[in-house]
Protein backbone atom coordinates (compact mmCIF):
# COMPACT_ATOMS: atom_id res chain seq x y z
CA UNK A 1 0.00 0.00 0.00
CA UNK A 2 1.31 3.32 -1.12
CA UNK A 3 0.46 6.77 0.11
CA UNK A 4 -0.62 8.78 -3.25
CA UNK A 5 -1.08 12.91 -3.71
CA UNK A 6 -3.44 13.53 -6.62
CA UNK A 7 -3.13 17.44 -7.90
CA UNK A 8 -5.97 18.18 -10.44
CA UNK A 9 -8.00 20.78 -10.81
CA UNK A 10 -10.79 18.41 -12.72
CA UNK A 11 -13.30 16.87 -9.91
CA UNK A 12 -14.41 14.23 -11.88
CA UNK A 13 -11.36 12.78 -13.08
CA UNK A 14 -9.65 13.29 -9.34
CA UNK A 15 -12.43 11.34 -8.18
CA UNK A 16 -12.17 8.78 -10.40
CA UNK A 17 -8.82 8.20 -10.06
CA UNK A 18 -8.49 8.39 -5.69
CA UNK A 19 -11.39 5.83 -5.77
CA UNK A 20 -9.91 3.59 -8.66
CA UNK A 21 -6.35 4.39 -6.19
CA UNK A 22 -8.00 3.42 -2.61
CA UNK A 23 -9.83 0.54 -4.50
CA UNK A 24 -5.87 -1.16 -5.29
CA UNK A 25 -5.62 -0.63 -1.79
CA UNK A 26 -3.94 2.64 -1.42
CA UNK A 27 -4.57 5.82 0.68
CA UNK A 28 -5.32 8.84 -1.07
CA UNK A 29 -5.24 13.12 -0.31
CA UNK A 30 -6.41 15.09 -3.10
CA UNK A 31 -5.67 18.71 -4.16
CA UNK A 32 -7.05 20.77 -6.67
CA UNK A 33 -4.54 23.33 -8.09
CA UNK A 34 -0.98 24.00 -8.26
CA UNK A 35 -0.66 26.25 -5.55
CA UNK A 36 -1.58 23.33 -2.83
CA UNK A 37 0.39 21.07 -4.97
CA UNK A 38 3.45 22.67 -4.28
CA UNK A 39 2.38 22.82 -0.62
CA UNK A 40 1.70 19.13 -0.33
CA UNK A 41 4.43 18.41 -2.20
CA UNK A 42 6.96 20.24 0.30
CA UNK A 43 4.96 19.19 3.14
CA UNK A 44 3.13 16.07 2.62
CA UNK A 45 4.60 12.52 3.82
CA UNK A 46 3.21 10.61 0.81
CA UNK A 47 5.32 7.96 -1.44
CA UNK A 48 4.39 9.39 -5.17
CA UNK A 49 2.16 11.77 -6.83
CA UNK A 50 0.24 12.19 -9.80
CA UNK A 51 0.40 15.94 -11.02
CA UNK A 52 -1.82 17.40 -13.63
CA UNK A 53 -0.07 19.41 -16.61
CA UNK A 54 -2.72 21.84 -17.65
CA UNK A 55 -4.34 23.98 -14.30
CA UNK A 56 -5.37 27.41 -13.66
CA UNK A 57 -2.67 29.45 -11.75
CA UNK A 58 0.20 27.13 -11.26
CA UNK A 59 0.04 24.42 -13.94
CA UNK A 60 1.87 21.05 -13.67
CA UNK A 61 5.45 21.62 -15.04
CA UNK A 62 5.49 25.13 -12.74
CA UNK A 63 4.89 22.82 -9.61
CA UNK A 64 8.03 20.58 -10.87
CA UNK A 65 9.91 23.50 -11.94
CA UNK A 66 9.46 25.71 -8.69
CA UNK A 67 10.28 22.74 -6.79
CA UNK A 68 13.86 22.58 -8.61
CA UNK A 69 14.43 26.62 -8.37
CA UNK A 70 13.77 26.03 -4.95
CA UNK A 71 16.43 23.39 -4.59
CA UNK A 72 14.02 20.82 -3.44
CA UNK A 73 13.50 18.77 -6.72
CA UNK A 74 11.10 16.21 -6.52
CA UNK A 75 12.22 13.57 -3.69
CA UNK A 76 8.94 10.94 -4.36
CA UNK A 77 8.36 9.87 -7.79
CA UNK A 78 5.92 12.48 -9.54
CA UNK A 79 3.87 11.28 -12.47
CA UNK A 80 2.44 13.99 -14.99
CA UNK A 81 -0.29 12.75 -16.43
CA UNK A 82 -2.08 15.01 -19.19
CA UNK A 83 -4.79 15.00 -21.80
CA UNK A 84 -3.17 16.75 -24.21
CA UNK A 85 0.76 14.83 -24.86
CA UNK A 86 2.96 16.87 -27.12
CA UNK A 87 6.55 16.18 -27.40
CA UNK A 88 7.32 19.57 -26.03
CA UNK A 89 5.04 18.78 -23.19
CA UNK A 90 6.80 15.49 -22.49
CA UNK A 91 10.11 16.53 -22.99
CA UNK A 92 9.97 19.19 -20.56
CA UNK A 93 8.16 17.28 -17.57
CA UNK A 94 10.99 15.09 -18.13
CA UNK A 95 13.94 17.25 -18.19
CA UNK A 96 12.14 19.04 -14.53
CA UNK A 97 12.41 15.76 -13.02
CA UNK A 98 8.96 14.25 -13.83
CA UNK A 99 9.20 10.14 -13.16
CA UNK A 100 7.15 9.43 -15.86
CA UNK A 101 4.73 11.12 -18.29
CA UNK A 102 1.62 9.63 -18.93
CA UNK A 103 -1.95 10.19 -20.99
CA UNK A 104 -5.18 10.60 -19.28
CA UNK A 105 -7.43 8.35 -19.37
CA UNK A 106 -5.03 6.09 -18.16
CA UNK A 107 -6.19 2.37 -17.56
CA UNK A 108 -5.88 0.12 -14.03
CA UNK A 109 -3.23 -2.24 -15.26
CA UNK A 110 -1.16 1.23 -16.47
CA UNK A 111 -1.62 2.67 -12.82
CA UNK A 112 -0.79 -0.80 -11.05
CA UNK A 113 2.63 -1.08 -13.55
CA UNK A 114 3.61 2.85 -12.75
CA UNK A 115 3.29 2.83 -9.18
CA UNK A 116 5.33 -0.27 -9.10
CA UNK A 117 7.60 0.89 -11.09
CA UNK A 118 7.68 4.33 -9.28
CA UNK A 119 8.37 2.31 -5.71
CA UNK A 120 11.21 0.66 -7.16
CA UNK A 121 12.71 3.44 -7.82
CA UNK A 122 15.19 5.54 -5.72
CA UNK A 123 15.18 9.49 -5.42
CA UNK A 124 14.38 10.30 -8.91
CA UNK A 125 18.00 12.20 -10.74
CA UNK A 126 17.97 15.72 -9.36
CA UNK A 127 17.29 18.14 -12.71
CA UNK A 128 19.34 21.15 -12.98
CA UNK A 129 17.87 23.99 -11.49
CA UNK A 130 18.97 26.57 -14.16
CA UNK A 131 15.88 27.65 -16.08
CA UNK A 132 15.26 26.48 -19.77
CA UNK A 133 13.66 28.72 -22.43
CA UNK A 134 9.90 29.69 -21.63
CA UNK A 135 7.37 28.51 -23.99
CA UNK A 136 7.91 25.16 -24.17
CA UNK A 137 4.89 24.94 -26.28
CA UNK A 138 5.17 27.39 -28.75
CA UNK A 139 6.99 25.27 -31.78
CA UNK A 140 6.59 21.83 -32.09
CA UNK A 141 9.72 20.00 -32.73
CA UNK A 142 9.59 16.70 -32.06
CA UNK A 143 6.46 15.44 -33.40
CA UNK A 144 4.69 12.00 -32.74
CA UNK A 145 2.64 9.73 -30.04
CA UNK A 146 4.02 5.95 -30.91
CA UNK A 147 5.31 4.79 -27.66
CA UNK A 148 8.88 4.59 -29.31
CA UNK A 149 8.59 8.34 -29.83
CA UNK A 150 7.12 8.81 -26.69
CA UNK A 151 9.69 7.13 -25.03
CA UNK A 152 12.73 9.30 -27.53
CA UNK A 153 11.13 12.57 -26.00
CA UNK A 154 11.35 11.30 -22.13
CA UNK A 155 14.69 10.24 -22.95
CA UNK A 156 15.94 13.32 -24.10
CA UNK A 157 14.07 15.19 -21.41
CA UNK A 158 15.69 13.48 -18.87
CA UNK A 159 19.01 13.57 -21.08
CA UNK A 160 18.20 17.50 -20.86
CA UNK A 161 18.86 17.81 -17.50
CA UNK A 162 22.53 16.81 -17.21
CA UNK A 163 25.44 17.56 -19.67
CA UNK A 164 26.46 13.89 -20.40
CA UNK A 165 27.49 12.96 -23.99
CA UNK A 166 24.27 11.47 -26.09
CA UNK A 167 24.49 9.39 -28.60
CA UNK A 168 21.26 9.42 -31.43
CA UNK A 169 21.11 6.18 -33.43
CA UNK A 170 18.45 6.30 -36.08
CA UNK A 171 18.32 5.76 -40.38
CA UNK A 172 18.63 8.32 -42.73
CA UNK A 173 15.67 10.87 -42.28
CA UNK A 174 14.30 9.32 -38.85
CA UNK A 175 15.01 12.41 -37.12
CA UNK A 176 18.32 12.39 -35.50
CA UNK A 177 18.60 16.03 -36.05
CA UNK A 178 15.88 16.97 -34.96
CA UNK A 179 16.12 15.03 -31.63
CA UNK A 180 20.13 16.70 -31.08
CA UNK A 181 18.13 20.56 -31.56
CA UNK A 182 15.23 19.57 -29.10
CA UNK A 183 18.05 18.41 -26.67
CA UNK A 184 20.05 21.42 -26.91
CA UNK A 185 16.32 23.59 -26.84
CA UNK A 186 15.34 21.62 -23.64
CA UNK A 187 18.57 22.22 -21.94
CA UNK A 188 20.03 24.54 -19.83
CA UNK A 189 22.46 25.45 -22.43
CA UNK A 190 19.52 27.01 -24.85
CA UNK A 191 20.43 30.21 -24.49
CA UNK A 192 23.89 29.25 -26.35
CA UNK A 193 24.75 28.07 -29.69
CA UNK A 194 24.10 24.54 -31.56
CA UNK A 195 26.39 24.31 -33.87
CA UNK A 196 25.62 20.62 -36.28
CA UNK A 197 28.57 19.48 -38.19
CA UNK A 198 28.15 16.40 -40.34
CA UNK A 199 31.46 14.41 -40.25
CA UNK A 200 30.71 12.67 -43.57
CA UNK A 201 30.89 15.79 -45.40
CA UNK A 202 34.41 17.59 -44.47
CA UNK A 203 37.32 15.96 -46.04
CA UNK A 204 39.71 14.05 -44.11
CA UNK A 205 42.21 16.78 -44.53
CA UNK A 206 40.28 19.28 -42.99
CA UNK A 207 38.66 17.64 -40.49
CA UNK A 208 40.84 18.61 -37.44
CA UNK A 209 41.42 22.48 -38.06
CA UNK A 210 37.20 22.35 -38.69
CA UNK A 211 36.50 20.43 -35.22
CA UNK A 212 39.56 22.36 -33.49
CA UNK A 213 40.59 25.31 -35.14
CA UNK A 214 43.56 26.80 -36.31
CA UNK A 215 46.26 29.51 -35.85
CA UNK A 216 46.66 32.04 -38.31
CA UNK A 217 50.02 30.47 -41.00
CA UNK A 218 49.43 26.99 -39.84
CA UNK A 219 49.59 25.67 -43.03
CA UNK A 220 49.35 26.53 -46.52
CA UNK A 221 46.12 28.48 -46.99
CA UNK A 222 45.53 29.51 -42.96
CA UNK A 223 45.22 32.72 -43.78
CA UNK A 224 43.48 34.03 -41.01
CA UNK A 225 42.86 32.30 -37.46
CA UNK A 226 39.83 29.78 -37.34
CA UNK A 227 38.16 29.34 -34.03
CA UNK A 228 36.73 26.29 -34.49
CA UNK A 229 33.65 24.20 -34.55
CA UNK A 230 34.05 22.77 -30.66
CA UNK A 231 35.18 26.95 -29.95
CA UNK A 232 32.11 28.12 -31.52
CA UNK A 233 29.65 25.78 -29.57
CA UNK A 234 31.25 27.21 -26.22
CA UNK A 235 28.43 26.73 -23.68
CA UNK A 236 26.82 25.44 -26.01
CA UNK A 237 25.99 22.04 -27.54
CA UNK A 238 27.93 20.52 -30.55
CA UNK A 239 26.26 17.96 -32.82
CA UNK A 240 28.37 15.59 -34.59
CA UNK A 241 26.32 14.00 -37.67
CA UNK A 242 27.57 10.94 -38.83
CA UNK A 243 30.25 10.24 -36.36
CA UNK A 244 31.03 6.58 -37.99
CA UNK A 245 32.41 8.24 -40.55
CA UNK A 246 35.19 10.26 -38.58
CA UNK A 247 38.22 8.82 -39.71
CA UNK A 248 40.36 6.95 -37.22
CA UNK A 249 43.04 9.77 -36.49
CA UNK A 250 40.24 12.41 -35.72
CA UNK A 251 38.94 9.55 -33.27
CA UNK A 252 41.91 9.30 -31.05
CA UNK A 253 41.74 13.36 -31.20
CA UNK A 254 38.23 13.65 -30.17
CA UNK A 255 38.60 10.91 -27.70
CA UNK A 256 41.41 13.24 -25.52
CA UNK A 257 39.08 16.21 -26.18
CA UNK A 258 36.26 14.49 -24.48
CA UNK A 259 38.66 13.33 -21.74
CA UNK A 260 40.15 16.22 -20.98
CA UNK A 261 37.23 19.24 -21.89
CA UNK A 262 40.35 21.32 -24.23
CA UNK A 263 41.37 21.51 -27.95
CA UNK A 264 44.39 22.10 -29.14
CA UNK A 265 43.87 24.21 -32.55
CA UNK A 266 46.51 23.11 -35.55
CA UNK A 267 49.54 25.35 -35.26
CA UNK A 268 48.68 26.12 -31.42
CA UNK A 269 51.11 24.94 -28.80
CA UNK A 270 49.00 25.47 -25.57
CA UNK A 271 45.32 23.66 -25.24
CA UNK A 272 41.93 25.82 -25.04
CA UNK A 273 39.43 25.09 -22.33
CA UNK A 274 36.02 23.99 -23.85
CA UNK A 275 32.63 23.83 -21.70
CA UNK A 276 30.35 21.71 -24.56
CA UNK A 277 28.07 19.24 -25.09
CA UNK A 278 28.62 16.78 -27.37
CA UNK A 279 25.95 15.01 -28.98
CA UNK A 280 26.54 12.25 -32.08
CA UNK A 281 24.41 10.46 -34.46
CA UNK A 282 24.65 8.11 -36.67
CA UNK A 283 23.51 5.98 -39.42
CA UNK A 284 25.45 3.08 -39.27
CA UNK A 285 25.86 0.60 -36.50
CA UNK A 286 28.43 1.80 -34.25
CA UNK A 287 29.09 -1.58 -32.34
CA UNK A 288 29.59 -3.27 -35.72
CA UNK A 289 32.17 -1.01 -37.09
CA UNK A 290 34.06 -1.45 -33.88
CA UNK A 291 33.72 -5.20 -34.66
CA UNK A 292 35.04 -4.43 -38.08
CA UNK A 293 37.59 -2.45 -36.10
CA UNK A 294 36.68 1.07 -37.88
CA UNK A 295 35.22 2.70 -35.17
CA UNK A 296 37.32 3.01 -31.65
CA UNK A 297 35.32 0.97 -29.12
CA UNK A 298 36.87 3.55 -26.30
CA UNK A 299 35.33 6.45 -28.27
CA UNK A 300 31.90 4.40 -28.31
CA UNK A 301 31.70 4.32 -24.38
CA UNK A 302 32.71 7.80 -24.17
CA UNK A 303 29.67 8.98 -26.50
CA UNK A 304 27.45 6.45 -25.72
CA UNK A 305 26.31 7.24 -22.48
CA UNK A 306 22.97 8.07 -23.15
CA UNK A 307 21.65 6.00 -25.83
CA UNK A 308 18.12 7.29 -28.19
CA UNK A 309 17.00 4.78 -30.38
CA UNK A 310 14.90 6.55 -33.38
CA UNK A 311 12.75 4.05 -35.00
CA UNK A 312 12.54 3.66 -38.71
CA UNK A 313 8.67 5.67 -39.60
CA UNK A 314 7.32 2.19 -40.98
CA UNK A 315 7.97 0.72 -37.45
CA UNK A 316 5.99 3.35 -35.59
CA UNK A 317 2.94 4.08 -38.04
CA UNK A 318 1.26 6.48 -35.38
CA UNK A 319 3.18 9.28 -36.04
CA UNK A 320 2.32 9.99 -39.81
CA UNK A 321 -1.00 11.08 -39.40
CA UNK A 322 0.50 13.77 -36.76
CA UNK A 323 3.60 13.82 -39.26
CA UNK A 324 1.04 14.90 -42.06
CA UNK A 325 -0.59 17.61 -40.22
CA UNK A 326 2.31 19.06 -39.02
CA UNK A 327 3.90 19.00 -42.22
CA UNK A 328 0.83 20.69 -43.60
CA UNK A 329 0.40 23.41 -41.46
CA UNK A 330 -2.84 23.96 -42.16
CA UNK A 331 -1.86 24.99 -45.92
CA UNK A 332 -4.68 22.28 -47.31
CA UNK A 333 -6.95 19.33 -45.83
CA UNK A 334 -5.95 15.81 -46.85
CA UNK A 335 -8.68 13.37 -47.17
CA UNK A 336 -9.14 10.40 -45.20
CA UNK A 337 -7.71 7.89 -48.14
CA UNK A 338 -5.24 9.90 -48.98
CA UNK A 339 -4.20 9.87 -45.01
CA UNK A 340 -4.61 5.63 -45.27
CA UNK A 341 -2.25 5.53 -47.99
CA UNK A 342 0.69 7.26 -46.80
CA UNK A 343 -0.51 5.35 -43.39
CA UNK A 344 0.15 2.41 -45.14
CA UNK A 345 3.55 3.51 -47.46
CA UNK A 346 6.61 1.96 -46.61
CA UNK A 347 8.64 5.14 -46.05
CA UNK A 348 12.19 4.10 -46.91
CA UNK A 349 13.28 7.55 -46.86
CA UNK A 350 11.38 8.02 -43.02
CA UNK A 351 10.47 11.53 -42.16
CA UNK A 352 12.47 13.16 -44.54
CA UNK A 353 10.83 11.73 -47.33
CA UNK A 354 7.69 11.97 -45.99
CA UNK A 355 8.22 15.83 -45.57
CA UNK A 356 9.07 15.96 -49.16
CA UNK A 357 6.61 14.20 -50.06
CA UNK A 358 3.62 16.62 -48.59
CA UNK A 359 5.59 19.68 -50.01
CA UNK A 360 5.08 18.24 -53.60
CA UNK A 361 1.62 17.39 -52.67
CA UNK A 362 1.11 21.28 -51.40
CA UNK A 363 2.77 22.34 -54.43
CA UNK A 364 1.29 20.24 -57.35
CA UNK A 365 -2.52 19.97 -56.07
CA UNK A 366 -4.53 23.05 -57.12
CA UNK A 367 -7.78 22.06 -54.64
CA UNK A 368 -7.45 23.00 -50.66
CA UNK A 369 -7.61 18.95 -49.96
CA UNK A 370 -5.12 16.83 -50.75
CA UNK A 371 -6.61 13.53 -52.55
CA UNK A 372 -5.64 9.88 -53.12
CA UNK A 373 -5.26 11.24 -56.95
CA UNK A 374 -2.83 13.66 -55.70
CA UNK A 375 -0.61 11.00 -54.23
CA UNK A 376 0.51 9.31 -57.71
CA UNK A 377 2.15 12.51 -57.94
CA UNK A 378 3.37 12.64 -54.02
CA UNK A 379 4.68 9.52 -54.48
CA UNK A 380 5.62 8.08 -58.34
CA UNK A 381 6.26 4.57 -56.33
CA UNK A 382 2.62 4.67 -54.87
CA UNK A 383 1.88 1.11 -56.89
CA UNK A 384 -1.25 -0.99 -56.37
CA UNK A 385 -0.37 -4.11 -54.55
CA UNK A 386 0.87 -6.79 -57.25
CA UNK A 387 -2.17 -8.95 -56.17
CA UNK A 388 -5.56 -7.17 -56.01
CA UNK A 389 -6.19 -9.96 -53.08
CA UNK A 390 -3.14 -8.03 -50.76
CA UNK A 391 -5.08 -4.81 -50.85
CA UNK A 392 -5.76 -3.65 -47.45
CA UNK A 393 -8.86 -4.74 -45.73
CA UNK A 394 -11.43 -2.48 -46.26
CA UNK A 395 -10.44 -1.40 -49.63
CA UNK A 396 -13.41 -0.59 -51.64
CA UNK A 397 -14.39 -2.05 -55.23
CA UNK A 398 -13.78 1.34 -56.99
CA UNK A 399 -10.71 1.86 -55.48
CA UNK A 400 -8.76 -1.64 -56.19
CA UNK A 401 -10.19 -0.65 -59.63
CA UNK A 402 -8.49 2.50 -59.61
CA UNK A 403 -5.57 1.21 -58.46
CA UNK A 404 -5.44 -1.21 -60.80
CA UNK A 405 -6.13 0.56 -63.51
CA UNK A 406 -3.25 3.05 -62.50
CA UNK A 407 -0.85 0.51 -62.46
CA UNK A 408 -1.67 -0.78 -65.93
CA UNK A 409 -1.39 2.70 -67.20
CA UNK A 410 1.75 3.36 -65.67
CA UNK A 411 3.33 -0.32 -66.82
CA UNK A 412 2.29 0.03 -70.17
CA UNK A 413 3.40 3.78 -70.26
CA UNK A 414 6.75 2.03 -69.28
CA UNK A 415 6.92 -0.67 -71.70
CA UNK A 416 6.01 2.07 -74.47
CA UNK A 417 8.80 4.39 -73.38
CA UNK A 418 6.43 6.80 -73.17
CA UNK A 419 4.36 6.56 -76.33
CA UNK A 420 1.06 7.14 -75.71
CA UNK A 421 -0.09 5.50 -79.06
CA UNK A 422 1.60 2.67 -78.48
CA UNK A 423 0.36 2.54 -74.94
CA UNK A 424 -3.59 2.74 -75.78
CA UNK A 425 -2.65 0.14 -78.27
CA UNK A 426 -1.25 -2.35 -75.66
CA UNK A 427 -4.22 -1.11 -73.47
CA UNK A 428 -6.78 -2.42 -75.85
CA UNK A 429 -8.24 1.82 -74.96
CA UNK A 430 -8.88 4.46 -77.46
CA UNK A 431 -6.07 7.36 -76.87
CA UNK A 432 -8.77 10.03 -75.62
CA UNK A 433 -9.55 7.72 -73.07
CA UNK A 434 -5.80 6.80 -72.62
CA UNK A 435 -5.73 10.94 -72.40
CA UNK A 436 -8.30 11.17 -69.95
CA UNK A 437 -7.39 8.72 -67.10
CA UNK A 438 -3.73 9.82 -67.15
CA UNK A 439 -5.07 13.24 -65.97
CA UNK A 440 -7.01 11.70 -63.84
CA UNK A 441 -4.55 9.92 -61.89
CA UNK A 442 -1.93 12.19 -62.43
CA UNK A 443 0.19 9.91 -64.56
CA UNK A 444 1.39 13.16 -67.10
N1 LIG B 1 9.69 13.79 -34.96
C1 LIG B 1 9.75 14.74 -35.89
N2 LIG B 1 8.96 15.82 -35.81
C2 LIG B 1 9.00 16.79 -36.76
N3 LIG B 1 9.80 16.77 -37.81
C3 LIG B 1 10.61 15.72 -37.97
C4 LIG B 1 10.63 14.66 -37.01
N4 LIG B 1 11.53 13.74 -37.40
C5 LIG B 1 12.06 14.21 -38.55
N5 LIG B 1 11.52 15.39 -38.90
C6 LIG B 1 11.82 16.15 -40.13
O1 LIG B 1 12.30 15.22 -41.08
C7 LIG B 1 13.43 15.73 -41.77
C8 LIG B 1 14.61 14.81 -41.55
O2 LIG B 1 15.01 14.86 -40.20
P1 LIG B 1 16.55 14.91 -39.75
O3 LIG B 1 17.35 15.76 -40.66
O4 LIG B 1 16.57 15.23 -38.31
O5 LIG B 1 16.91 13.37 -40.00
P2 LIG B 1 18.32 12.66 -39.73
O6 LIG B 1 18.02 11.37 -39.07
O7 LIG B 1 19.23 13.60 -39.01
O8 LIG B 1 18.81 12.41 -41.20
P3 LIG B 1 20.30 12.05 -41.71
O9 LIG B 1 20.57 10.65 -41.23
O10 LIG B 1 20.16 12.14 -43.17
O11 LIG B 1 21.21 13.06 -41.10
C9 LIG B 1 13.65 17.12 -41.25
O12 LIG B 1 13.03 17.99 -42.15
C10 LIG B 1 12.95 17.15 -39.94
O13 LIG B 1 12.46 18.41 -39.66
Amino acid sequence: MARILIIDDDADFRDTLASTLESMGHDVDVVGDGHEGLVALEQADVDLAFLDYLMPGRDGLSVLRTLGERGAPPKIPIIMLTAHATGENTIAAMRYGAFDHLTKPIGRDDLAAVIARARQAKAPPAPTPAAAPDGVESEPLLVGVSDAMRAVQKTVGMAAATSVPVLIHGETGTGKDVVARALHRASARAAMPFIAVNCAAIPAELMESELFGHRKGAFTGAVAERKGHFREAEGGTLFLDEIGDMPAAMQAKLLRVLQEQEVVPVGASQPVRVDVRVVAASHRDLAQRVADGQFRADLLYRLDVLSVRIAPLRDRREDIEPLVRHFLAGRKRIAADALAALCAYPWPGNVRQLRNAIERGVALSRTEMLTVHDLAAILPEHAAPEDVRDAPDGTTLPEAVEALERRMIRDALDVAQGNRAEAARRLGIRRQLLYRKMADYGLE
